[in-house]
């Protein structure tokens, strides 16, 4: 009854009356089928609620990234030698469709908290944006990420109940890398890696077309459009020949083998080159139906626009999810696509190092706390949803949402035939085939916090938890982080090394973010003393700059003031085994700090570690294959 104006609410009571100009009812990010899926085997996927320009960065949607610690370390000999534990051969192909979903640790910094490796399992944004051969048109931010403040509810050097209970990774933003125009899907930026071997993905939808076939194509698009714009008294058959011409000059000379595809690419008709470059070049010309109406999405998709990021009401809880507007009881909070886990023990932890022969687990992985779960059932559910991992747990009356399969009405159904799968069966499940909402159990007022009800097991677990904690804890200090230090040194000089030894506490490093070129003629190339080539910082100048894979270990040896960056370093970095280098004029701005490995709070010995519980009521029989055993939770 609130809302007949132009506003978020309204697309749950059909199409809205509003015309669809700037912004599809004020909803900039929709989940709904993807482009690159079928009927029969959807996808889910984001699409643009409005039109995003290039590096525009998306709305609300900052979200959690979880390292897993040495993930894909399996201590496989030792698990050999002990023919009770037959756990390798399948949990190495968990470990292979898992890893699809989760990004390289360095996205978010993240590559020193493990020896090994430390993938990020990044929900919402950083996976529902599909892979294209043919489009990327997002990225991660990864400035806003490497660069994220410390949350209000950490003290530098204070224990917290939620320290190694949540992730420090938190303000992970997905940006536009070119004009996304309205009613888009969104396709991230998998690196070339992918592009590579594109080439055998027997996924239908796949274009065997790639990315740089097209770009060429628009080049020769452009340049057509620009003729003719500079002679537009051209005959139609002498401009059709030119098209012909230039098609065929261009192509007989660049594209070898490639020269046919990118000639399909290239419409034959002036008209059509014409009406090719204003569509945004040849792929959105060819995919004109990846674009998707108003109407589409509001019949087929769900408007994210529900919940925003906060530090939780509660003090120990970290984060929270937010209403970002007044949501009625019974409406739908938001719809999640799960990624199942066949197989809790697949994130048990093993000691790392040549030395350690132990194939006894030494903790679980984080992710743990955000996945839900069942005791009677070895089978974990983690939310790939917009924001759905950040709500937190009250009990009983005190709860205002609970989580359930989504439905046809809800749109973007779950896929229920899944339910009568055993655990062993969905292990060979290697896509997204299960999808659950969260629904308000009473009114909700814009601003509130949504909680879910966890059940019995979690509370006993955290109550636990925290009498320990509580008997535990070392006086009232605990050790300062790089996030600590790197709050700390925003506006504090770096230590020299070269004069006397730097201050910062064991356990975390200096790391400065370094491209480097030659340094100009005529200055010293190479360091005597230490016997290392010297080199010069050139970047990251700018905010798009910031690449986690450009952030080393490195030791301050000089510093010098620099008006412009208030102090410039010169660094020793080790880039490989054989490349160390001397780096100079690095920017105070480029400097940062890093826990070692195991040595932040994600690695913190004794940490609370639950799965959410299900209720007992919508867990299907068939997943409860530790039913009658001794439960493993
Ligand atoms: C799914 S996450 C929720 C998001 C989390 N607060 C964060 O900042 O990442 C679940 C974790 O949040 C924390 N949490 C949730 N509800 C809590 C509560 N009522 N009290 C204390 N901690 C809570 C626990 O650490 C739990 O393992």
């Amino acid at each position: 009854e609130e809302s007949n104006h132009c506003d978020a609410n309204s697309h749950h009571h059909g199409p809205s009356s509003c015309a669809a100009g700037e912004s599809y009812n004020n909803c900039p990010l929709w989940l709904a089928p993807s482009y690159t899926g079928t009927d029969r085997e959807p996808k889910y996927g984001l699409f643009a609620g409005k039109a995003y320009g290039v590096n525009e960065t998306l709305p609300v949607h900052a979200e959690l990234a979880i390292p897993l610690v040495d993930f894909n370390f399996q201590p496989t000999e030792q698990f050999q030698r002990n023919p009770a534990v037959s756990l390798p051969n399948h949990h190495a192909q968990l470990i292979d469709f898992l890893e699809g979903f989760f990004w390289t640790a360095n996205f978010v910094g993240a590559q020193c908290e493990g020896e090994y490796s430390a993938p990020a399992a990044i929900p919402g944004i950083g996976v529902l944006s599909h892979y294209h051969s043919g489009i990327s048109n997002v990225n991660f931010h990864q400035a806003s990420v490497l660069l994220r403040k410390s949350p209000s509810f950490l003290k530098a050097g204070e224990p917290h109940l939620s320290r190694g209970a949540i992730t420090t990774y938190h303000n992970v933003t997905l940006q536009a890398t070119r004009e996304i125009p309205l009613g888009m899907e969104f396709f991230a930026d998998f690196g070339d890696v992918w592009d590579e071997t594109s080439g055998d993905n027997d996924d239908a939808y796949q274009d065997t077309i790639r990315r740089s076939d097209y770009e060429k194509a628009d080049t020769i698009i452009s340049d057509l459009v620009t003729f003719f714009q500079e002679f537009p008294d051209l005959s139609r058959d002498l401009q059709e020949e030119i098209v012909d011409f230039m098609v065929d000059d261009v192509l007989g000379e660049a594209a070898g083998k490639h020269a046919k595809t990118i000639r399909s690419l290239i419409p034959s008709s002036p008209r059509k080159v014409a009406q090719a470059q204003a569509a945004g070049g040849s792929f959105l010309y060819r995919y004109r139906e990846m674009i998707r109406s108003s109407d589409w999405l509001q019949q087929n998709g769900f408007c994210l626009d529900t919940l925003r990021a906060g530090p939780s009401r509660i003090p120990s809880a970290g984060w929270g999810a937010f209403a970002t507007r007044r949501i009625q009881k019974g409406e739908t909070i938001t719809v999640s696509p799960m990624l199942h886990i066949a197989d809790k023990e697949i994130l048990n932890m093993y000691p790392v190092g040549e030395t350690s022969s132990s194939t006894q687990s030494i903790g679980k992985q984080m992710i743990l706390n955000y996945c839900f779960g069942h005791p009677e059932s070895s089978l974990l559910l983690f939310p790939l949803g917009s924001l759905a991992t950040l709500i937190n747990h009250q009990s009983g009356k005190s709860s205002n949402a609970y989580v359930t399969w989504s439905r046809r009405v809800d749109k973007l159904p779950n896929q229920h035939q899944y339910h009568d799968y055993t655990v062993e069966q969905m292990a060979e499940v290697s896509k997204i085939v299960l999808t659950m909402k969260v629904v308000a159990t009473s009114d909700i007022a814009e601003g509130d916090e949504i909680f879910l009800d966890y059940g019995p097991q979690w509370v006993a677990a955290w109550n636990d938890y925290q009498a320990r904690w509580q008997r535990d804890k070392q006086g009232n200090s605990h050790p300062l982080r790089a996030q600590d230090l790197r709050d700390q040194y925003r506006t504090k000089p770096f230590a020299a090394a070269r004069t006397k030894r730097p201050p910062y506490p064991v356990g975390v490093a200096t790391a400065c973010f370094l491209n480097v070129r030659e340094v100009p003629d005529g200055k010293p190339m190479f360091d005597e003393a230490l016997r290392v080539e010297i080199v010069e910082w050139s970047s990251p100048t700018t905010q798009q700059d910031y690449h986690g894979r450009n952030l080393f270990i490195v030791d301050v040896l000089d510093r010098a003031m620099a008006p412009e960056h208030f102090f410039n370093y010169t660094v020793l970095a080790k880039f490989a085994e054989d490349r160390i280098e001397e780096i100079v004029n690095v920017p105070h701005e480029a400097c940062t700090f890093v826990d070692l490995p195991y040595q932040g709070d994600i690695s913190l010995p004794g940490a609370f570690r639950h799965p959410i519980g299900i209720i007992d009521g919508h867990f299907p029989q068939k997943w409860r294959n530790l039913k009658g055993t001794k439960s493993k939770q």
